[in-house]
Parts: C-alpha cells; sequence; structure tokens
C-alpha cells in the first residue's frame, strides 16, 4: 500500500472538513477523487502530502508520516490551481526548479509538453494565461514523474482540446511510467475512462470507495411510463426518480437481470447503465437529501 488513511479528520475552528475518513491507495493506479465543492478533497489532499496537520488519525504514505518528511515528500508532486511562485519567475525557472526538487524529472518530457502545449518559456508566471498557468501545473506534474502525483482541478481555464491532450499525455505516461495518480475534478466524464478507482467524498465523508470497473456496473438508469416503471423497481433500491408527466427516470444501484431487463423492454421501458457522473449526482445528491423515492413527488430537477 502507498498510501494509508486512518481515521483522519481535520476541523478548521467549527468546520470539520475531513471527517474520520479511511481508505488505502494502492502503488500505480490511477484514483479519482471526486465530490461536491467544500466536501473537503483540497484538504485532504493537503494533508496527503503534509501541508497542514490533521486534527486526528494517522497517515502513512511509503509507511512514514509525510509531515515534514522531506524523503516522502520528495516523492510526491502536488499540484493545486492555487500554486504560487517568485514576482520574476518565468516559465523556465519554474521548470528548472521542479528538475532540483523531484529527482525522476524527465527535462525532454517536460520540453515536448511545453510545445504541446504552446507554452512560452520565456514568458513571466504573473503574466501567463489563466490556461497556460494550468498547462504550466500539468506539465511539472506529469514530467515530474513523482511516485504520488496529485492534481487538484488542474483543468480550470485549459479549453477543451487542451484538457484531451492532458488526458492524453497523463494516460501514455502512467502506462510507460506507472505511478499512483489522484486526480480531483467535477468533469467526471470526461476522466471516467482515466480512472481505474473512484473515491467519492460528500460533506468530509467517503461515500463511495470502488474500482471503477465495479462502478460501471453499480447502477441503472429506467426510463418509461411511471406505473411500469414504479413497478419494475418497487424493490430495487432507488437512487433518484425524475418524473416528467407520465414517464418516470429511476435510477437503482446494481445490474437489473436479463427477465426484469426483458420485462422492462417488453413493457416499453429502456434500460440503460449509468454513467459515473449520474451515479455521483446520485450519491451526493442523495446523502444531501435524504431518500429520494416518494413516487407521488414531481420531481424538482
Ligand atoms: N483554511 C481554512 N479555514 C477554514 N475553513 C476551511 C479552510 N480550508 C477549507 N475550509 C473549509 O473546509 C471545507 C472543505 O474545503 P475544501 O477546499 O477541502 O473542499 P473541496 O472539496 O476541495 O471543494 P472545491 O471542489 O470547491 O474546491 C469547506 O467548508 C471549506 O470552507
Amino acid at each position: 500500500m502507498t498510501i494509508t488513511v486512518t481515521g483522519v479528520s481535520k476541523a478548521f475552528g467549527g468546520v470539520t472538513a475531513v471527517d474520520d475518513v479511511t481508505f488505502t491507495l494502492k502503488e500505480n493506479r490511477v484514483y479519482g477523487l471526486l465530490g461536491r465543492n467544500g466536501a473537503g478533497k483540497t484538504t485532504l489532499m493537503q494533508l496527503l502530502t503534509g501541508q497542514l496537520f490533521r486534527t486526528a488519525g494517522d497517515i502513512s504514505v511509503f509507511g512514514a508520516d509525510p509531515v515534514e518528511n522531506e524523503a516522502v515528500l520528495t516523492r510526491m508532486c502536488f499540484i493545486k490551481e492555487s500554486q504560487r511562485y517568485p514576482d520574476q519567475f518565468q516559465v523556465r525557472h519554474v521548470l528548472a526548479s521542479a528538475a532540483m526538487l523531484y529527482p525522476n524529472w524527465d527535462a525532454d518530457f517536460a520540453a515536448a509538453l511545453l510545445a504541446d502545449f504552446a507554452l512560452p518559456t520565456n514568458r513571466r508566471v504573473k503574466k501567463l494565461s489563466r490556461g497556460m498557468l494550468s498547462a504550466l501545473g500539468v506539465i511539472v506534474g506529469l514530467a515530474a514523474r513523482a511516485p504520488v502525483t496529485l492534481f487538484d482541478e488542474p483543468y480550470l481555464g485549459l479549453d477543451a482540446v487542451a484538457r484531451q491532450l492532458f488526458y492524453d499525455r497523463l494516460l501514455a505516461d502512467v502506462a510507460e511510467h506507472p505511478r499512483t495518480v489522484v486526480l480531483s475534478t467535477h468533469l467526471i466524464d470526461e476522466v471516467a475512462d482515466l480512472l481505474e478507482h473512484v473515491i467519492v467524498m460528500d460533506r468530509g465523508r467517503i461515500v463511495l470507495d470502488r474500482e471503477a470497473d465495479a462502478l460501471r456496473g453499480e447502477a441503472a438508469l429506467l426510463t418509461g411510463p411511471s406505473g411500469v416503471v414504479d413497478e419494475l423497481t418497487a424493490d430495487l433500491d432507488v437512487l433518484h426518480l425524475e418524473r416528467l408527466g407520465a414517464i418516470a427516470r429511476v435510477t437503482v444501484r446494481g445490474v437489473l437481470d436479463r427477465d426484469t431487463r426483458d420485462d422492462a423492454a417488453a413493457r416499453g421501458v429502456t434500460v440503460e447503465p449509468a454513467t459515473l457522473q449520474q451515479l455521483f449526482v446520485r450519491l451526493t445528491t442523495q446523502s444531501a437529501a435524504g431518500p429520494q423515492r416518494a413516487p407521488q413527488k414531481e420531481a424538482t430537477r
């Protein structure tokens, strides 16, 4: 296990940003850390990288506590939007510093990424556009090849083409140089194919911790005449229910058996797997709003 987190909490005054979380991160896997705004993702990543002191619990990274532990921290790279650089720094200075900081730094890869993202090496960081600043973070995070790399919403400001470039380069590079990557993002469907494991946080707690492959069959979406859908889902674990006139759209946990699927099709109900994004929305809104099955109520969303 690369990272083991046991019963970790972090409170800021009266706000419990991370609330008694326990999980492990394995070597050489790509994790998605998902959660709504304020769920605690950034705080958790700061705890993992020793940038914050926890209020309770234990964190072990490569077998040691990351706090003020240089041997551990040089093997971790944390890319966050709020990264600050000295005023005079140009892009090339950032890359030169990263080269000194990260033992696995690959200068050729960094140069190739600079060209990919069309980033001018002599421009002052202060003068970069928001997207260029994100690209700089992405380049450092990738070329560092740190055994544990954390990207906290690295795409802010990146356009769709640049984001795809990031996903493509990340996928290709981890295949060639396996490492543990934690990607915090709101653009779930964009990264769904990239993720091997998904951790969902909601109000400081972990509400889902699952292999991505297992998740793909985790929920199904039934759409059709309300009465039939209600009947078919009566005994199922309903995550979400929407009604539009006489049509109901229900997300249920689990995979429907063949007979139910055939029965549904014969009665005009379509059944499709829920996407990761749909499952995420259902799980996080469900825990915020309580159980969703309220057959007589019109959906508000
Ligand atoms: N330094 C701080 N002082 C006080 N409260 C904080 C501090 N840092 C974070 N919080 C609070 O902790 C909670 C979790 O914040 P955090 O930034 O970890 O969430 P997040 O999941 O990264 O959110 P987002 O997706 O919006 O970036 C929020 O309620 C936030 O206001």
